[in-house]
């Protein structure tokens, strides 16, 4: 059995770890911290994990995680980056669903986080864990970087245009909606349900820090530089994203081709039929990102529409998916769920 922590098990990543988690047969989950409920058993935290979870939360300290064989960090950015030097030099893999190693560039990645990196020394070392794209390296690291939610909907819509050079890069347009859980657990005044309910809005327009992380992942597709323009919304619903993505054709192809050969083999990126609109809905619970391509009425102009649970394939799913691939496990082990309809 695989012994796993998770530090910032209170969280939405985290006890969504958890739930998927209990029913892994290779996985056992023996450590979960929290600071604020430290000595409280989970599943009185989380009822719905009663019978399938005894852990009890502990502190986020070294000695408590050391005797794991793998630690998800399911905590705000900043926290992974001070405590995986540690647990690395102690022979324990590390998956952080947080931002701290995702960027390479360091000073970029000081300039959109505001702070300065405590391990810089890891980035380097850190794979990006979108294993669509990165599966063998996956299989061979230490630090696994899980991709934001938002960056994992957009590059997975966008990398088989790019991939190919059928469109302009210079001309990419993100256009993305997010559920609030997106911004966790924590008390926010923008995420209460008379401020997010029955409304609707653009939020970070002026640039929101997952745009360099997107602009990394598909400037590492396309020799051609990358302009991205990425426009955040809140919608009033609990999970989900849903990205509309528009570039430039530069060539005739077939798209729907082009984009159902990329995802062949894949079992978490599912192309849909000719004709569809992606919604939000079949992919919530589950670890499937759903890619509907368009070109309306004939145009140059190709729509792309890519969703996912951000909470799931956006976060605790594809972390799981990154320590299967880590410990050699199938891929899809612990992640066969159907998505919740309605
Ligand atoms: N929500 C989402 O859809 C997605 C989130 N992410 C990223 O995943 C991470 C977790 O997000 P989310 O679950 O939403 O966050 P939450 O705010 O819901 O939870 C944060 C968790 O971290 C713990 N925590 C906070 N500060 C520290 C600290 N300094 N040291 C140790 N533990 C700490 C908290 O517990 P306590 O304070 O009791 O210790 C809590 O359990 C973030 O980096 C987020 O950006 C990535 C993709 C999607
Ligand atoms: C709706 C909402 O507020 N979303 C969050 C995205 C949170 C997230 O996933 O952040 P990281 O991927 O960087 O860890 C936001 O825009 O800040």
């Amino acid at each position: 059995m695989i012994r796993a922590g998770i530090v910032g098990g209170t969280g939405y990543t985290g006890v969504e770890l958890l739930r998927i988690l209990a029913l892994h047969s290779e996985v056992a989950v023996t450590t979960v911290t929290s600071r604020a409920d430290a000595g409280q058993r989970v599943d009185k935290l989380y009822p719905s994990l009663r019978g399938l979870c005894d852990a009890v939360f502990s502190l986020p300290e070294i000695d408590n995680l050391a005797a794991c064989d793998v630690v998800f960090f399911a905590t705000p950015n900043g926290t992974a980056m001070q405590m995986a030097a540690d647990l690395l030099a102690r022979g324990v893999k590390v998956i952080d669903l947080s931002a701290d190693f995702r960027i390479k560039d360091v000073a970029e990645w000081e300039k959109w986080y505001g702070m300065q990196h405590a391990s810089p020394e890891l980035i380097v070392e850190a794979v990006y864990g979108l294993p669509e794209v990165n599966r063998e390296a996956i299989k061979q690291a230490r630090l696994i970087a899980c991709p934001g939610c938002y960056p994992t909907a957009v590059q997975l819509g966008f990398l088989p245009l790019l991939e190919n050079s059928v469109v302009d890069a210079q001309y990419l347009i993100a256009d993305v909606k997010s559920g609030v859980s997106g911004a966790g657990r924590k008390a926010e005044i923008s995420s209460l349900m008379s401020e997010a309910g029955e409304s609707f809005k653009a939020y970070a327009v002026a640039g929101h820090r997952h745009l360099p992380e997107i602009r990394q992942g598909l400037q590492l597709a396309t020799s051609e530089t990358v302009g991205l323009t990425f426009v955040p919304h809140l919608t009033p619903m609990i999970r989900g994203i849903h990205a509309t993505l528009y570039a430039r054709l530069k060539q005739d192809v077939d798209l729907q081709a082009l984009f159902e050969q990329r995802y062949q083999n894949e079992s978490f990126a599912d192309v849909l039929p000719v004709g569809s609109h992606a919604d939000t809905r079949n992919v919530r619970g589950s670890n499937r990102c759903q890619i509907a391509v368009h070109q309306p009425q004939g145009s140059d102009t190709v729509v792309v529409l890519s969703v996912i649970d951000n909470l799931v394939k956006g976060a605790s799913g594809q972390a799981v998916q990154n320590m299967n691939l880590l410990f050699g496990l199938p891929e899809q082990q612990g992640l066969e769920t159907v998505a919740l309809y309605p």
